[in-house]
């Protein structure tokens, strides 16, 4: 390899910036070449369509994974959560790095918690797992909020609670955590009560294929447990059949026996976005050793959602 920059393309958000600065100095790090931030709009920056609608899958990835298929770019920044599950044949996730906190947590006026909201509460969130959640644990608890569907970035999301529009929005820790705003978090959302999105909290570094040298350079960030994990929720989604926008949460950790992690459960839910039915099921085996088993673990998990009638919640879209 040259000691030329490397080309790190990432979208312009607040948080894809901060995302793609700490990735690239890690990669400063581990090549010892400089790094390069170049700016790609993609859809889901420009559109102002709910993301359940314009259908969610890719539009954030597609315009970035163009500029490294063009060789404009060198390797590229994701969100996990936001990434297809179908592989690029000419593109390598070349690392996924250790993932933070993958929580959903609330921002609400007054410091209020969830449990905390008043009567007829308006809680904006686009995301039709989360509105599938929330609106099953309220009824569930004698809670009475009504979802209301937003979207745009974090900044605009959260002032719909400072501006008294709404009384609480819900969105991903790790978001929140990595443009600096963690501390305006009024609940953290135990995962019991809403599952993340498989990938939630982890990042996708990708590079091209052809690119072997580079890949594996990348694969210095790469942390073993993440991508066994985030694998193993992708695989369920995948096997769901179903996108980035569709109301599935999963979730894959480790079962200690003692100081030995010796299971990995995998968590899921999926469920009608008023919240009157859910399918949520969990299994446990060895901790995966390799990407065949954890895609196994994964495809076991929705054949039992499935038989549970899995895919008869997920047809519905409607916010
Ligand atoms: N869909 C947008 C998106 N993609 C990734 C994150 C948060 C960071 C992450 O989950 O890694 C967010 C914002 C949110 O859900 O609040």
């Amino acid at each position: 390899m040259t000691d030329r920059a490397l080309r790190l393309g990432t979208r312009r958000s607040k948080l894809a910036m901060a995302q793609s600065g700490r990735v690239a100095e890690a990669v400063r790090q581990v090549t010892g070449r400089p790094v390069k931030l170049v700016e790609i709009t993609t859809y889901g920056d420009t559109s102002r369509e709910q993301l359940a609608q314009i259908g969610g899958t890719g539009v954030f990835v597609v315009a970035l994974r163009e500029a490294l298929l063009r060789g404009d770019v060198d390797f590229a920044v994701h969100s996990l959560k936001d990434l297809p599950t179908t592989p690029h044949p000419d593109l390598t996730l070349a690392a996924v790095p250790l993932r933070e906190d993958p929580r959903d947590v609330l921002v609400a006026r007054d410091g209020l918690t969830f449990a905390q909201l008043p009567k007829g509460a308006r809680v904006g969130t686009g995301s039709p797992r989360r509105m599938s959640q929330l609106n099953a644990y309220a009824r569930s608890h004698g809670m009475h909020i009504e979802t209301v569907p937003i979207r745009g970035n974090i900044d605009t999301r959260v002032g719909y609670v400072h501006n008294g529009e709404l009384d609480a929005v819900v969105l991903a820790a790790a978001g929140l955590n990595r443009i600096g705003r963690i501390g305006e978090v009024t609940d953290f959302l135990a995962v019991d009560t809403v599952l993340p999105a498989p990938g939630q909290g982890a990042l996708a570094v990708e590079c091209s294929a052809s690119n072997a040298d580079l890949a594996a350079a990348l694969g210095e960030l790469d942390d073993s447990f993440t991508r066994v994990a985030v694998t193993a929720e992708r695989s369920l989604l995948a096997a769901l059949e179903a996108g980035c926008s569709a109301p599935v949460g999963a979730l894959a950790d480790l079962l200690a026996d003692g100081q030995i992690a010796n299971e990995m459960r995998l968590r899921g839910v999926v469920g009608t976005t008023d919240g009157s039915e859910l399918v949520q099921l969990s299994t446990t085996g060895p901790v995966p050793e390799t990407e065949d088993q954890a895609l196994a673990l994964g495809r076991e998990l929705a054949t039992e959602m499935l038989a549970k009638g899995a895919a008869g919640l997920m047809g519905e879209r409607a916010l």
